[in-house]
């Protein structure tokens, strides 16, 4: 199951050989795997002859060292969800490998580009972090789809716009945001809540459904004790977007305006 760029091209070649028209899934994820990412995995596997996972947690998007020296990392378990799965691959990367030294490029975008706008504002230089490991992973896989979720839906849009841009071959799918029963959608940061946090949560996407305006939401989370970063109606888009901190832990959401 594990593959280096090298193994993966290598078993890539192999199969297209023996298969030539086989269409490729490609599932970028961080690890620490949950029913979201099953979710894009099952999506995978069904529309696609061969699928991909990537594990990377990638260091360049963490704007806040601490995030990322206490980001989960639960490898054997996500062994098992991806076989669970059907998953055929799984390219588990070291850093070196994906940024080898001195290469010194990455992607970026002018300043009032929509990365630079909700999360981008709150991490700085996060998607300039997420588009350019992105683009190294489109580029390692030459799969036919990648998924992505619909829970980092800024995330999405920016990584759909770059595969216009660039003329991408592989078409990007957007997967609807998988949730618990009580509604929180399901994140791996989510492991980090306190048991009063973890009850307090699901009203992060209460409030967002709920609220009249993104002016309400705002007043109605940090009445409940949310920090809240922003919550923005993207009209041209019919979707409400969010981040709330709660404690050391932030989390993002989004729901479709009513
Ligand atoms: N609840 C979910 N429903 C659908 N897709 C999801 C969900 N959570 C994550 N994903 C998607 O899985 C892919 C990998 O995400 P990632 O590994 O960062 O997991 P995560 O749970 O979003 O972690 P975190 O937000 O804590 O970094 C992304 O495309 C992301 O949008
Ligand atoms: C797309 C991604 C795998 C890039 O590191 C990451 O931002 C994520 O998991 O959403
Ligand atoms: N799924 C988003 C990755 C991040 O928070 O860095």
């Amino acid at each position: 199951m594990l593959h280096t760029v090298a193994e993966w091209r290598a078993s890539r070649a192999e199969f297209l050989a023996k298969t030539p028209n086989a269409t490729l899934g490609v599932v970028p994820t961080m690890g620490a795997l949950h029913a979201g990412h099953a979710s894009l995995f099952a999506a995978a596997r069904r529309d696609c002859d061969l699928v991909l996972a990537t594990l990377f947690v990638n260091p360049t998007q963490f704007d806040d060292p601490s995030d990322l020296a206490r980001y989960p990392r639960t490898l054997d378990a996500d062994l098992a969800l991806m076989a669970e799965q059907g998953v055929d691959a799984a390219l588990i990367p070291p850093v070196e490998e994906l940024y080898p030294p001195d290469t010194g490029t990455h992607y970026t975008v002018q300043e009032d580009h929509f990365s630079r706008t909700l999360c981008g504002t709150h991490r700085p230089g996060h998607f300039t972090g997420v588009l350019t490991v992105v683009m190294k992973l489109l580029q390692i896989a030459g799969a036919t789809r990648a998924y992505f979720g619909e829970k980092d839906w800024q995330q999405l849009q920016l990584i759909k716009g770059m595969a216009t841009a660039f003329f991408l071959e592989t078409e990007i799918i957007g997967c609807p945001s998988v949730r618990g029963p009580d509604g929180l959608a399901l994140s791996s940061r989510n492991r980090h809540l306190s048991p009063a946090e973890r009850a307090l949560a699901p009203q992060f996407y209460k409030t967002l459904c709920t609220a009249p305006d993104a002016a309400s939401a705002t007043a109605q989370l940090t009445a409940l004790g949310f920090a809240v970063d922003y919550v923005e109606d993207l009209k041209a888009h019919q979707r409400r977007l969010s981040a709330i901190r709660l404690g050391n832990t932030r989390l993002i959401d989004n729901v479709p305006l009513s």
